[in-house]
């Protein structure tokens, strides 16, 4: 069960959690980095002010003071995800570390294109390096909503989900070259291709990264997927303005509105957790939904622009279409295997879990609970075949005695002996031998009827004697057992119970007319010892 507490602990809002996610989380200060996002956000909303006043002032968007104001809002941005994240439990840390994979990398970007233009002749080339970070910055986004960032998820999932990641980025960086403006397939169009293309994805993300959010039951994975859907929202609804204003010269003001993601961002992480969000929690079927459903999106999303490559480069196209295939198979694949081992290793836990629990730990043979469920099933299987079924009590002769004079330890060690000895003995088929209880054993004999039964009592009684286990104050001066008999028709209607009670009267009998000897329940049922056997036992048992 979650439960969340928010707080106020030394003047800081602070979050209590325990996670059904593979990630544990638990009381963590979630609010505790309170003071640097705070100053970060301060620092960023200055230079958001004075990049407004600039777009105010009308400075061109694209003029140095407008560029380097929104790279350095993006560095506040990557600092402040770093600062958010190094205040985060340790088993989330490594999720931040992909959001400061993203706005770093669109930092870089924004940084390269801004060289180009420094740098005369050599722009050109710093022009194509930012066009490869505009798709780097598909890898982390890529990844960040098809990883459930799941400790126990296989290793090669998570190189299949970067794999396809790194597949995307490629494609993009790949249709971008080859339509951009001076590329091999471009056309008046073209850029118009490349904007849609760019628009497509980001708004995916956006959307993505919300299902994420409403899929997670650790409130610090929500957190993450709350501040990375706001960012990228806001982004992607930027870009797609910024990209088609661009087309007709941009106003001043587009400069500060691309800064507005990076602002919310930070804005997000330096405020307290919106109640709503830690009020909010999935139910196990809506993960796992969700959990299924983000990796097909990102497979069928890469193929689709695999496709759209291929109009242009064909073999890459198709390359990539066919990885995407391949790669969401071997995911599919993986996770298949992993779920069969582990409903197998499952299974083997229950078969475990259920001979222990019908086995006696004294004496390792089968215990009561076992008895009843056998006895009925071998009524019931032979009733077809018209066949009777044998039930041995059997007890040990004056063991309160043994006890007594030899010590509860060797008490115990006697019981395991006769457990092994009435075990070990020849009985037929699918019989079971079961301590009852105390001193006292069970032996079922299917297709077993009276006389065969007794011969098997006398048997045992035999096997008994023969192990001599020294017991003085028994008339023989060993170990002795007693045996009441009982057999029933198989059928499936005959009461198990009826037979218990029958072999357990005879077994009263057999000790009441004088120990270690076999009598059988029923009319005409007589008390015999096994030939040359004294029966001269005190009538004692009670
Ligand atoms: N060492 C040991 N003793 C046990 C265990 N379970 C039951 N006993 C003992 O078995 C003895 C059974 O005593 P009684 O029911 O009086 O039967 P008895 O002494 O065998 O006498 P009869 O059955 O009349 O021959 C008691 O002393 C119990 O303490 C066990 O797991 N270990």
């Amino acid at each position: 069960m979650g439960y969340l507490s928010r707080r106020r602990r030394g003047g800081r809002h602070a979050l209590k959690t325990d996670s059904s996610d593979s990630i544990v989380a638990i009381a963590v200060p979630i609010g505790s980095q309170g003071a640097h996002p705070v100053r970060l956000l301060l620092l960023a909303t200055a230079l958001f002010v004075v990049q407004a006043l600039l777009a105010g002032l009308g400075v061109d968007a694209h003029a140095p003071a407008p560029s380097w104001l929104f790279m350095s809002v993006q560095a506040v941005t990557v600092a402040a995800v770093l600062v958010y994240r190094r205040n985060e439990p340790k088993p989330f840390t490594p999720i931040w570390l992909w959001l400061t994979a993203a706005t770093g990398m669109q930092l870089i970007w924004a940084g390269t294109n801004v060289l180009a233009t420094y740098v005369g002749d050599a722009g050109d080339v710093i022009g194509r390096i930012a066009v490869v970070f505009s798709g780097l910055y598909m890898l982390p986004c890529m990844y960040i909503i098809a990883s459930s960032f799941d400790r126990r998820e296989p290793r090669v999932v998570t190189l299949v989900d970067l794999a396809l990641s790194a597949l995307v980025a490629a494609l993009l960086v790949s249709l971008i070259f080859n339509l951009m403006p001076g590329g091999p397939h471009a056309s008046p169009t073209s850029i118009l291709v490349i904007i849609q293309h760019a628009d497509a994805i980001d708004f995916s993300l956006a959307a993505m990264a919300t299902l994420r959010m409403f899929g997670t039951r650790s409130l610090h994975k929500r957190f993450f997927y709350f501040a990375t859907a706001t960012f990228l929202w806001i982004n992607a609804a930027a870009a797609w303005a910024y990209n088609r204003l661009e087309l007709s010269g941009l106003p001043p003001w587009t400069g500060p509105m691309i800064s507005v993601a990076y602002v919310a961002l930070i804005v997000v992480l330096a405020r307290p957790v919106p109640l709503w969000l830690s009020r909010y929690r999935p139910g196990r079927r809506t993960v796992q939904t969700i959990n299924a459903f983000a990796p097909v999106v990102l497979a069928l999303g890469t193929l689709l622009l695999a496709v759209s490559v291929s109009r242009f480069d064909f073999g890459l196209g198709m390359l990539g279409a066919a990885a995407s295939v391949v790669l969401y198979a071997m995911r599919v694949a993986f996770i298949q295997s992993r779920s069969q081992d582990m409903q197998r290793a499952a299974q083997l836990r229950n078969q475990n879990l259920q001979q222990q629990l019908g086995r006696d730990p004294l004496t390792g043979i089968a215990n009561r609970a076992m008895l009843e469920p056998r006895l009925r099933d071998t009524l019931r299987e032979g009733a077809p075949r018209g066949t009777s079924c044998s039930l041995l009590m059997i007890d040990i002769d004056l063991f309160k005695q043994f006890n007594d004079s030899r010590g509860h330890l060797a008490g115990d060690e006697c019981l395991c002996r006769v457990a092994h000895v009435l075990a070990a003995q020849p009985l037929p088929r699918d019989s079971l031998v079961a301590r009852y209880g105390g001193e006292e054993f069970a032996v079922v004999l299917p297709a077993t009827d009276a006389t065969a039964a007794r011969a098997i009592a006398e048997h045992l009684i035999d096997a008994m004697e023969r192990l001599c286990i020294p017991h003085p104050q028994s008339p023989t001066g060993y170990l002795t057992i007693s045996i009441g008999l009982a057999t029933a028709r198989c059928h499936p209607s005959t009461d198990p119970m009826e037979l218990i009670e029958g072999a357990d009267q005879a077994l009263y009998r057999a000790k009441r007319e004088g120990r270690n000897r076999c009598v059988a329940a029923g009319n005409g049922a007589e008390a015999t010892g096994p030939s040359g056997r004294p029966s001269s036992l005190p009538a004692n048992h009670a």
